[in-house]
């Protein structure tokens, strides 16, 4: 089958300092995968980047068997594919339902409400807060909507960029059981980018540890010592 994402050697950064520095990655439909780094590796730049957000200054890659160097940000989020950023996620003066709103453009008035049932029943806070201005949420309520925005249009690869930094473990555990849900029902395609390892680790069966702009390790979940390997690598 055609990988969800398959990337060769890819570099990119901003003008022209490199930061990703020869990235090779490849998630087949219905992976869940963690990259995983400390701080500064390179984990939004490759977001960033597979977004077309940045420029690829090196290497190739496909988005569901598309080049992606031909590809505008539109047309990847055309092809379903849904990025919760990590910086300045949303616009705080407008409502929860305006940037949830944001998250489905396209979509009939009709297709939205049913799909913002869908995120109610997922996490039924926001169904009380639809009228809220975003920016008086608390820290937690903030990452939900993050997370329900992105999975708003049923993407086939939702990217997540440190969605659950600062977040209190019974709503990190809430955050995982929704996107493990969704992945049974839809064997939807995940690509988390974390620090959180517990989060990660309940999570996704594979992961990539980068290290300035490099992918210098990858592994199963499932292997022995995974996890005490990627706590040592961000304690380093
Ligand atoms: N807009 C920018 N212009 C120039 N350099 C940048 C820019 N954004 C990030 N960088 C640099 O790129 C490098 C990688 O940053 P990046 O944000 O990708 O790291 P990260 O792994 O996501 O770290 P963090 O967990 O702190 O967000 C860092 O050295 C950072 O200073």
């Amino acid at each position: 089958m055609t990988p969800a994402l398959e990337c060769h050697n890819i570099r990119s950064g901003y003008g022209d300092m490199e930061i990703i520095a020869g990235i090779d990655l490849k998630l087949d439909v219905g992976d869940i995968y963690a990259i995983v780094g400390k701080n500064g590796a390179g984990k939004t730049t490759l977001v960033k980047t597979i977004m077309r957000v940045l420029p690829l200054l090196g290497g190739s890659f496909t988005l569901f068997g598309n080049d992606a160097a031909k590809l505008s940000t539109n047309q990847v989020v055309s092809l379903g594919i849904a990025s919760s950023p990590q910086d300045r996620p949303f616009f705080n003066d407008l409502s929860v339902e305006e940037n949830l709103r944001l998250g489905a453009l396209g979509q009939s008035r009709q297709q939205f409400r049913g799909e913002i049932d869908r995120i109610v029943e997922m996490f039924p806070f926001i169904g009380q807060r639809l009228a809220q201005k975003v920016g008086t949420l608390s820290g937690g309520e903030q990452a939900m909507v993050k997370v329900g925005r992105a999975l708003l249009p049923k993407p086939r690869l939702v990217i997540l960029d440190e969605v659950t930094e600062g977040l209190q473990p019974m709503i990190v555990d809430r955050v995982r059981e929704v996107l493990l849900r969704d992945h049974k029902e839809r064997s939807i395609t995940i690509l988390v980018v974390e620090q959180n390892v517990d989060f990660v680790a309940g999570l996704a069966s594979r992961y990539g540890l980068i290290e300035r702009g490099c992918m210098v390790a990858e592994g199963r979940f499932s292997d022995s010592g995974a996890r005490k390997r990627i706590t040592d690598h961000l304690l380093v």
